[in-house]
C-alpha cells in the first residue's frame, strides 16, 4: 500500500515518535536566508548540475555510519560543485544534530537546507537554516500543525520551505498551502523502497513556476539524466554523495554501487555535478 493512502514503515513511525518527543524552542528564530533558487540559477549559469548534496550520516535503510567531520564533508561537496547542502539535524535515526547544521552553515557560502521532521511551529526555532523541510505526509498525523500554519510560520521567520510530496494529490495539497519550492521523494514511506518512477509520474503535476527537487535513490550520471529529463531543477542527494550503501532500491542504478567504500567526497559530488542533461 501506498504511504500516502495508509500505513508507514516502523521506522518513519519511529521517527515520527521521536519527532513528537523533541519539542521546539523558546524563543524565536529570524533568518537571513540565502536563495536555494538562485544558487540553482547560479549553478545553472556556471554550467554545472543544480544539486543539493546531503550530510546523512547514517540512515534508517543505509549500512554503517560516516563518523567524518560534517564539516569537512560539507566543503569537500562544495568543492564538488553543490549548489546547496541538506544537514540532517535528526540525532536518533540519522546521527544529525542542530550544531551540526549551525558549524556547517558558518563554514559554507551556499544555501542550506535544515533536514529534520518539523511537527509544530516551536521546532522552526532550534536552529537557523536557509530552507526548511515540511513533509504533507508527516502532517496528515494526528497533533502536527497545519501545512499551510506551518508555512506561513516558517516564512514569517526568514525560512524558505522544501514542501516534500510523493503523489500528485500531495502536490495538490502542497500548491494549495502557497508551496513555491517543492520536492518528490522517490522514497515511499510505507515501504521505504525508492522508485526514479515516481518522480516521472508525479512531476508532470507540478506548475512551471515552482523549483522542483527531485529526492532520493539518485546514484549516478544516468539517474540525473533520467530527473532532469523528468523536469527536475535540482536533485537532492545524500547516500551516493556520502558513500553509504541503500539497501531497498528499485528502479533505479543504485545497485550498481551496493559495494561502495565511501569514495571520496569531492569526486562523488563532481560526478553527479558535472553530468550533461541536454
Ligand atoms: O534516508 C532514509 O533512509 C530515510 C528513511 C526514512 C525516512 C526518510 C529517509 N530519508 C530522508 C530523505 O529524504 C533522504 O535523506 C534524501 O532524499 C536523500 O536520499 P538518498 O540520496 O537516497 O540518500
Amino acid at each position: 500500500m501506498n504511504s500516502s493512502e495508509g500505513e508507514i514503515a516502523p521506522a518513519v513511525r519511529s521517527i515520527l515518535d521521536a519527532a513528537r518527543e523533541r519539542g521546539g524552542a523558546e524563543g524565536r528564530v529570524s533568518v537571513d536566508a540565502q536563495s536555494l533558487p538562485g544558487a540553482f540559477e547560479a549553478a545553472e549559469a556556471d554550467g554545472r548540475v543544480p544539486v543539493v548534496a546531503e550530510v546523512k550520516p547514517t540512515s534508517p535503510t543505509t549500512d554503517g555510519e560516516r563518523t567524518d567531520d560534517p564539516v569537512e564533508l560539507a566543503e569537500q561537496m562544495v568543492a564538488g560543485g553543490a549548489a546547496a547542502l541538506s544537514v540532517l539535524t535528526e540525532p536518533d535515526h540519522f546521527g544529525g544534530s542542530p550544531e551540526t547544521l549551525e558549524r556547517v552553515r558558518a563554514a559554507v557560502d551556499v544555501p542550506v537546507l535544515r533536514k529534520d521532521f518539523v511537527l509544530h511551529e516551536e521546532q522552526l526555532d532550534v536552529v537557523e537554516s536557509d530552507v526548511v523541510l515540511l513533509i504533507v505526509r508527516f502532517l496528515h498525523e494526528e497533533n502536527t500543525d497545519d501545512l499551510a500554519d506551518l508555512l506561513e510560520a516558517a516564512r514569517e521567520r526568514g525560512f524558505q520551505v522544501l514542501v516534500e510530496t510523493h503523489t500528485a494529490a500531495e502536490v495538490e495539497e502542497a500548491i494549495d498551502a502557497g508551496a513555491e519550492i517543492i520536492g518528490v521523494n522517490n522514497r515511499d514511506l510505507g515501504e521505504l523502497e525508492v522508485d526514479l518512477g515516481t518522480f516521472e509520474d508525479v512531476a508532470p503535476s507540478v506548475p512551471e513556476n515552482v523549483t522542483l527537487i527531485a529526492e532520493s535513490g539518485i546514484a549516478t550520471p544516468d539517474d540525473v539524466a533520467r530527473m532532469r529529463a523528468a523536469g527536475a531543477d535540482a536533485l537532492l542527494v545524500g547516500s551516493a554523495i556520502m558513500g553509504v550503501s541503500g539497501s531497498k532500491v528499485t528502479g533505479g542504478s543504485s545497485d550498481e554501487r551496493s559495494e561502495s567504500d565511501g569514495g571520496d567526497v569531492t569526486e562523488n559530488t563532481r560526478e553527479l555535478t558535472t553530468t550533461e542533461t541536454t
